[in-house]
């Protein structure tokens, strides 16, 4: 990675390191990492990339901010992680944990009968026609069959299949209600369900089965 020359970006597994096969060895969450206006970081990227999504800007407004961005990236550059110890994925207090990479939901309620949260699918998840991306439906259904498969396991999983069938069109701009739970288990195999709904109407449901690792397994 350019700009960070004494950074490193993947530490691997070893008797200091701070994680564990695949995952972080330290399931602690935090609210400090990043600081207290992290989540507002964030919030401005994902207002950002709304824009970038419709936005026809001349070639002089292209330009201009192709050159802000440079400046942008170079000050991230300064303050590059490793990935284990980026606020990204820990941060409970913020929406997806502060994971930039996932489209915003909040947890209602969490444990090992499954997980109630709101996504909020954002402009820049369009598909087409103003409804949102499959592919982004499925990412929200990855992560948080995911999670309910760590609640119930009380480890981390990796996902084997997961099957989306979209039922409706999924809209954006707007809370929806996201359910997984944990179906079945047997041994190390969680077979998990979701669904996800516009009020009463059932926009997609989730079948997946997610392995749980083995202790340093990647
Ligand atoms: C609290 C924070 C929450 C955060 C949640 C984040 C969730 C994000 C989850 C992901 O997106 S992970 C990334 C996507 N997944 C992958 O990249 C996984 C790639 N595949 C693998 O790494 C391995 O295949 C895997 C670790 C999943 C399993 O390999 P193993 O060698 O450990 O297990 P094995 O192949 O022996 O399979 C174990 C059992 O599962 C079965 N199995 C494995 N893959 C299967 C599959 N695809 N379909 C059906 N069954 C499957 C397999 O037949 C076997 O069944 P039996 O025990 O009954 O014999």
């Amino acid at each position: 990675m350019k700009g960070a020359p004494d950074q490193q970006w993947n530490v691997p597994a070893g008797e200091n390191s701070q994680h564990e096969g695949g995952f972080r060895a330290d399931l602690a969450v935090t609210t400090e990492r990043g600081g207290p206006t992290y989540g507002e970081m964030i919030e401005q990227v994902r207002l950002f990339m709304d824009k970038v999504r419709y936005a026809s800007p001349t070639p002089a407004l292209a330009d201009e901010v192709i050159e802000d961005l440079k400046k942008l990236n170079a000050k991230l550059d300064t303050m590059l992680v490793d990935e284990w110890t980026s606020p990204s994925g820990t941060r409970i207090d913020l929406p997806s944990r502060g994971n930039i990479t996932l489209p915003p939901y909040e947890i209602r309620d969490g444990g090992p009968d499954g997980v109630d949260a709101t996504v909020t699918f954002r402009p820049f998840h369009l598909g087409g026609n103003g409804v949102a991306h499959g592919g982004h439906v499925a990412i929200a259904f990855d992560d948080l069959g995911g999670m309910a498969a760590a609640l119930k396991l009380g480890g981390v999983a990796r996902t084997g299949y997961l099957t989306v069938n979209y039922r409706s069109l999924t809209p954006l701009q707007k809370p929806l209600a996201l359910r997984t739970w944990v179906e079945r288990f047997e041994g190390r195999k969680y077979f998990v369900r979701g669904t996800l709904h516009d009020g009463d109407r059932l926009c997609a449901e989730m079948d997946a089965l997610f392995i749980a690792l083995k202790p340093g397994q990647a």
